[in-house]
Formats: structure tokens, sequence, C-alpha cells
């Protein structure tokens, strides 16, 4: 009885921090956005019939044009992705350490006053893995499967009760990385549009530039849209990762129009044969009623143009702030069709379980993830590079 009040008590506690994060975060957004002028609300366009193709990332980006289908494989292609899966490799290990040595302490601590498993266990256990941001359920599923191995096997040794632990988390990782589908969707004629939304400061536009140097860098014509009229210095940002990747970018002044922007964009793009077009918009959240008719205009110009686009609207949500990145995509699903997320920041942040709590909360999968700041720093999420990059070294060969 104490344990389930233990566990009460301490839902409490994190519904209350989540909660006053998300307001304070909320609130400054807001403040940030109060001078926007209300765009005209038009009426929601009908759905469109796709005509998507589904490229693997791994696969199809190197050996197929995503505008064509073509096959374009080549023996330097081939040499190209296999350099950039163990690059990939490398960044998870590098993006993910500090997770990993938080997450290696976290578990040793917990058997350094080790006397048996008991209710003290497991409520140190839902702790840890609380502190891990795996979200408060999945943390509650984890230590249930645990408490049944436990008692099933009739395991004692730390280091089994360690090892069981690690493992149960690697099946939980795979298990839901493997359920939704992580690949970007390309159309199958004429430009590719991706949409990205999310709130300020999250790393939108520092995830396009990287983004448009990987495809431009696997032979693709990639144009970038600065639709984020609003913060004063966003259209510069963007026309700087523009020059470094060497791609164009259509820009309106500051405080244009962005749906006209965006309107710009596309019918370049069209008209000039780009295969992608990567656009930015204003930080934003669903209950600034204006800011989201914006971003529906956005799309309803795009989609007027290329009946398909946008094939993904990404939501970029920042991994350091935890739980609350959470409470803002549920805010945006509300309100948008979101097909994706790219998680920021990976690097910065010790509490990577994060991907867990939004595949088992969101059932939205994590397209790409942010593993730190230089432009190769963005790769596809790859469910076992990641539980690689996590657990590499607590786990047993
Ligand atoms: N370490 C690290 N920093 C990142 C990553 N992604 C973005 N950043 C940093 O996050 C900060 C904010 O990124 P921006 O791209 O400006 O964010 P934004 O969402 O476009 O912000 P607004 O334009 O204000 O809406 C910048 O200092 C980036 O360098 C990442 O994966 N790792």
């Amino acid at each position: 009885m104490a344990w389930f009040f233990g566990r009460k008590k301490k839902k409490e506690q994190q519904e209350k921090q989540v909660e006053s994060e998300a307001k304070v975060q909320s609130e400054a957004t807001v403040q940030n956005e109060m001078t926007i002028p209300t765009e005209p609300v038009e009426s929601e366009t009908q759905p469109k019939e796709a005509h998507q193709q589904t490229i693997d990332d791994k696969k199809s980006d190197d050996t197929q044009s995503p505008a064509t289908g073509v096959s374009v494989e080549s023996r330097e292609d081939v040499r190209v992705v296999k350099n950039e899966e163990i690059d990939d490799a490398e960044r998870y290990d590098r993006g993910l350490e500090r997770s990993r040595r938080s997450f290696g302490q976290k578990l040793s601590s917990l058997f350094t006053n080790f006397t048996g498993v008991d209710d003290d266990f497991y409520d140190d256990l839902e702790e840890t893995l609380i502190e891990a941001d795996v979200g408060f359920d999945t943390a509650l599923e984890i230590s249930e499967e645990v408490r049944d191995e436990i008692e099933f096997e009739h395991v004692s040794d730390p280091d089994q009760i360690s090892q069981l632990i690690v493992r149960r988390l690697v099946a939980l990782y795979t298990r839901n990385g493997s359920a939704e589908d992580n690949h970007l969707v390309f159309s199958k004629e004429g430009p590719t549009v991706f949409l990205f939304v999310g709130v300020n400061g999250v790393g939108k536009t520092t995830s396009i530039g990287k983004m448009a140097a990987r495809f431009k860098a696997r032979g693709r014509k990639v144009l970038l849209a600065a639709c984020d009229t609003f913060r004063a210095g966003a259209i510069q940002q963007l026309e700087e990762w523009g020059k470094r990747d060497g791609v164009d970018v259509v820009a309106g002044k500051e405080q244009s129009d962005p749906a006209s922007v965006a309107f710009e964009a596309v019918k370049k793009a069209k008209a000039e044969n780009y295969d992608l077009l990567l656009v930015d918009t204003a930080g934003r959240l669903q209950n600034k009623v204006n800011l989201m008719n914006e971003l529906d205009k956005i799309k309803r110009v795009i989609s007027r143009e290329i009946p398909d686009a946008p094939q993904e609207t990404l939501l970029v949500l920042d991994s350091t702030t935890g739980q609350n990145a959470l409470t803002q995509a549920k805010a945006f699903l509300e309100t948008t069709n979101v097909t994706g997320i790219i998680l920021t920041k990976l690097d910065g942040t010790a509490k990577g379980g994060i991907v867990l709590a939004i595949r088992n909360q969101l059932h939205l999968a994590v397209k790409y993830v942010g593993l730190g700041e230089t432009v190769d720093d963005l790769s596809p999420f790859n469910p076992e590079q990641y539980v690689s990059g996590l657990f590499k070294g607590l786990m047993e060969d």
C-alpha cells in the first residue's frame, strides 16, 4: 500500500512540474507572438488523394531519385551509404554520451545500498527511469516487467538484475522502434515539400539547414523557404544556412505574409525542377488561433500548387525540455496534421529516454534526431543505433 501511495505522490509531483514548465513556456511563446496580425480564416481544404512514395532513407535515398523513382545506384553511391552508416553510428555514440553516462551512474547507484528486491528497490527503479524521461507510465510498465521476471526467474544477484533491467529497456525501444515508419515520404513526381513546425528555439531552422546539406550531398536540388517572417533575424539565419549549404532560399521582407513567401517558393520549385523544398515557419502554439490559421494558410497555398504536398509536416521538439516537449507535441497534434517528429539537442541532455515517451504516448514516428551542433549532426532515427548509443557498455555481449 505504501508502495502504491509512493507512486501516486510521484506522479502528482511530476504532473505539477510538467504543468508549470508548460505554462512558463507557453506564456513566453505567446508573449513573443502577441504582435502578429491575425490572418483571415479560410475554410479547411478537403483531404487530398496522396500519391506518395515512401523512400527508405538508407536505401532509396541513395539508390533512387525521389522525384522520378529512377535508379541512380552506382558503386560510388553504395560507398557513400556505407560511410554514412558508420558516421551515423558514431554520431549516436557521441550524441548520447551524456544520457548513457547519467543512466549508467544512476543504475549503479541503484545497487549501492542494495539489500534485496523489495518495494523500496522498485520505487527507486521507477524514479531512475522517470529521471531518464521515459515517462511515468513507461517507467511503471518496465518496473512491473522487471518485477515479474525477477520473481519468475528467482534472480537476486545485483549484476543479473542490472542486466535484466537493461534487457527490458532495449526490448521496449526496439519493439516500439519498429512499430512506426521512420522514413520520410517523397513525392513520385515533381518537388517534395516538407513543412517544419514547432515553438521558438527548438531547432527548426538549424534542422532545415542540416537536412538541406544532407540531401544536397546526395545530389538533390534543394530549395529553402523562409516563412518565419515574424522573428527578427529568422530570415537572415536561413539565408546564412543557404549560403553555407550552397542551396537557394526564397525569402520575403520581415513581417510580410508567410503564405505569400510559401507561394513564391512552391512556384519556383515547380518551375525550376527542384527535388525538395524545406519550409521554415514561425514558432507557435495551438492556443494562439491566429497563428494556427497562419500555418493552415501556408499549407493550403502549398497544396493548391502541388496537390500531395506537403508530404511531411515535421514537428521539431527540443529533447532538453523533457516532458514539456510532450506537452507541446500534444498541443500541436490537436490542431495540425503532424506526420513525424524531429527530436533535436539529444547531445545536450541526459534524458535520452524521451524517445520512448514520445513513441508510447504520441504514437508518432521520430524521423530524424539532432545529435550535435555541426551541419552533419542530424541523422535518420535508427532504433538499433539509438539503443546502442544509450546502453553501450551496460549491455552484456
Ligand atoms: N547541441 C545542439 N544544438 C542544437 C541542435 N539543434 C539546434 N540547436 C541549437 O538550438 C538553437 C536554436 O535553434 P534554431 O534553429 O534557431 O531554432 P528555431 O526553432 O528555428 O527557433 P525560432 O526561429 O526562434 O523559431 C541554436 O543555437 C542551434 O544551434 C542539436 O541537435 N544539438
